[in-house]
């Protein structure tokens, strides 16, 4: 039988195949394949009643996150709170580094839009502005049609810190009860997030309700930072071909800021970053 791996918890994976959900044991049943399967995996399994079935082969991935550990990951969603957390453009901007950098499609769901709708609008254009397929919603208004219209088909990772409203997006876009608040409780121990791993789902939406990969830490060369900064790629007749847009001269990236083509909060966050592995070679 063919189908993905939809959860892992306590010892057992889940295995959803057409519309049914088989239970099959996790230790020493994958006879064929080294891999250790995970959650979002296409996988070959046996289903026996009496003794549960078992995986026999893992099909290649498409990528995979390791915090948490998820692959066929086919969409980052980011999910920034106009307030109540506050944002923090940084740490937003890191994150859609890492989704470029593991090669992984995204987009900008700006959230809570009820508290502050002007800085909502002025969020939405930053990242419109730069490249990004970018949605304004908050749970107060009946606006999420497109978003879901939008992640129709699609592994959805939802990205973005404790609070933002990860679960209530999730509940809204599957109609489906999520316990709000679960996850971060679980975070805050520590211990259960790596033991239990889910994808919710519902028609062809699959959702993982994890933080994302908010924690990580990246190692890459400050000179290759550059190439994950989508928009900077339009500005290509800088004077050197190696420009690194800092204080070269005749520097297109720089020319396109001073003239409001790329948004001053992108290439400010760039510099930070792009400093922040100079001195420390990750982040
Ligand atoms: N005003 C407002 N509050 C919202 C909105 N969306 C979610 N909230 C509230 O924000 C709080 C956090 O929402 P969650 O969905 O639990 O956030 P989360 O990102 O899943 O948080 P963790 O589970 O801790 O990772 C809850 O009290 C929600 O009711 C919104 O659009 N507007
Ligand atoms: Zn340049």
């Amino acid at each position: 039988m063919i189908g993905k791996i939809i959860k892992l918890t306590g010892g057992f994976y889940y295995i959803k195949s057409g519309d049914e959900v088989f239970e099959t044991r996790a230790r020493g049943n994958f006879r064929h394949s080294k891999v250790e399967p995970i959650v979002g995996d296409d996988v070959e399994f046996k289903y026996e009643e009496k003794t549960l079935g078992y995986i026999e082969k893992v099909y290649p991935r498409k990528n995979m996150l390791t915090r948490p550990r998820v692959s066929n990951v086919d969409l980052a969603l980011i999910v920034i709170p106009v307030l109540d957390p506050k944002y923090n453009l940084v740490i937003i901007d890191k994150t859609i580094i890492q989704a470029e950098h593991e090669g992984i499609d995204l987009a900008i769901v700006i959230n809570k839009a009820d508290l502050d709708s002007e800085s909502a609008e002025e969020l939405a254009r930053i990242y419109k502005n730069s490249g990004f397929e970018t949605f304004v919603i908050s749970d107060k208004d009946d606006n999420i049609e497109n978003l879901r219209a939008y992640l129709h088909g699609k592994t959805v990772a939802l990205c973005g810190v404790s609070g933002a409203g990860k679960s209530t997006i999730t509940s809204r876009i599957l109609n489906k009860e999520v316990e709000v608040g679960k996850v971060s409780e679980k975070t805050k121990r520590g211990k259960h997030t790596t033991r239990h791993t889910e994808i919710l789902y519902n028609d062809d939406i699959y959702i993982f309700d994890t933080p994302g990969f908010s924690s990580l830490t990246l190692k890459i060369e400050e000179e290759d930072l550059k190439n994950y900064f989508r928009e900077f790629k339009n500005f290509n007749t800088c004077k050197f071909n190696n420009c690194n847009h800092i204080k070269e001269p005749k520097c297109a990236v720089k020319d396109a800021v001073d003239r409001g083509e790329i948004e001053k909060s992108r290439y400010e966050n760039y510099l930070y970053i792009f400093n922040e592995l100079k001195e420390k070679g990750e982040y």
